[in-house]
């Protein structure tokens, strides 16, 4: 079993994250994980924060000579804003609608949500992406990449290749990640990026926050990953729960997903025809297992929660109406959550892989 835990607080000293259950042999380049990190802090709508972190990291366990172990891997992140947090203390005594501090707050009986967002923050995301790595570094030993691209910014959706063609081709999806990865808002069309970026500017001028829609694809996954005997086997149920652990993240759909309630079974079903199938509407997953082709998921995340200009909230010692906190901020942060989500799905399907191949060795 792969599994992983992490803590920190994000402007604590710093992040760690303990990943147990990966084999031994697993190519591990310090450089790599460092830019996987880089593609998750950074992009365009980040606050200032993104720009103080370099999420300089160390490995401190479970890796020799390149290669992991066996043994727990252990990373440990630095926060390098702590230096100007420290001996500071900034009380959060209204809650912003949106984040974790108003339930935060009444469910550890606070009247200061500091200590809520500071932990709900989605600094630890940085966390799960070093963990992330590795699995993708297992997945990538069996042939299967993990990749995401950006659909929608608020009311800006790209222009891209038929939902079909991506559920189903992996060329697209290749070609899709390539040009995301050139864009500053992580969306392959160049054109709609322009215009994503000019709404986080209106946003931004405004106080006002986007979020929007991302998609994720495993390429070259097999068939028999997950299993329909048990609610917790299946791998669809596996990849949401983690998916939509992300914050800010608010519905996860599985190839057509919602769209395919409203179609005749006649439309929506992939005809088995030989090995591959000619459509791929269930997103790769049929009874909680892979059926062989690309696993293809879709995520929305809601705007960000801590507005400039801030909606009503209440003073959470009197209880008396007032704005609620407002604070250094992301105005949008839906590509960096998509890379998040590719370490989440990663994590699940290596997970998944294990338990198929097992060995204690790779
Ligand atoms: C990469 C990333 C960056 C985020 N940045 C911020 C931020 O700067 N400010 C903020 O209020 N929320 C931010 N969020 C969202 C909040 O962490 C999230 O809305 C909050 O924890 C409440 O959880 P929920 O939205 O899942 O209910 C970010 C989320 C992600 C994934
Ligand atoms: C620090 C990160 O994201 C943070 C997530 C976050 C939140 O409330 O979720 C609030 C912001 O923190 P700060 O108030 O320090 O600017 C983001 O920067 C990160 O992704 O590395």
């Amino acid at each position: 079993m792969l599994r992983f835990l992490t803590a920190g607080e994000s402007h604590g000293k710093g992040l760690v994250a303990i990943l147990e259950g990966m084999p031994a042999g697993i190519d591990v380049y310090e450089k790599e994980l460092l830019s996987e990190l880089s593609r998750r802090r950074k992009g365009y709508g980040r606050g200032k924060r993104a720009n103080i972190e370099d999420d300089e990291f160390e490995i401190i366990s479970g890796v020799s000579n390149g290669k992991t172990t066996g043994a727990p891997i252990a990373v440990v992140l630095k926060n390098k804003d702590y230096e100007n947090w420290k001996g500071k203390y900034v009380p959060i005594f209204s809650p912003r609608p949106g984040h974790a501090d108003y339930p935060g707050a009444l469910k550890y009986g606070f009247k200061d949500a500091r200590p809520v967002a500071e932990r709900a923050s989605a600094r630890e995301t940085a966390a799960r992406v070093a963990c992330g790595y590795f699995a993708k570094k297992l997945l990538e030993k069996a042939g299967v990449r993990v990749v995401s691209w950006v659909i929608s910014i608020g009311e800006i959706f790209a222009n891209l290749p038929s939902e079909e063609e991506r559920m189903k081709d992996e060329k697209t999806a290749f070609y899709l990640f390539e040009l995301a990865e050139k864009s500053e808002v992580r969306c392959p069309d160049l054109t709609a990026s322009q215009k994503m970026k000019e709404i986080i500017d209106e946003a931004r001028e405004k106080g006002d926050t986007l979020g929007g829609v991302f998609e994720v694809a495993a390429v070259n996954a097999p068939a028999g990953l997950g299993s329909f005997v048990h609610w917790d086997r299946r791998l669809d149920a596996r990849l949401s729960t983690a998916v939509m652990s992300i914050p800010g993240i608010k519905g996860v759909e599985i190839g057509l997903g919602f769209k395919v309630a409203n179609l005749f079974g006649s439309k929506a079903q992939d005809i088995i025809g030989g090995e591959k199938r000619l459509t791929n509407n269930a997103g790769g997953i049929e009874g909680g297992m892979s059926n062989g082709e690309m696993i293809f998921l879709r995520a929305a995340m809601k705007p960000i929660p801590t507005l400039q200009n801030p909606l009503p909230s209440v003073d959470l010692r009197t209880m008396e109406k007032t704005l609620a906190h407002a604070e250094r901020s992301d105005v949008c942060a839906v590509g960096s959550a998509a890379v998040v989500a590719e370490s989440m799905v990663a994590l699940v399907l290596a997970d998944a892989l294990l338990e198929e191949r097992g060995g204690s060795r790779w």
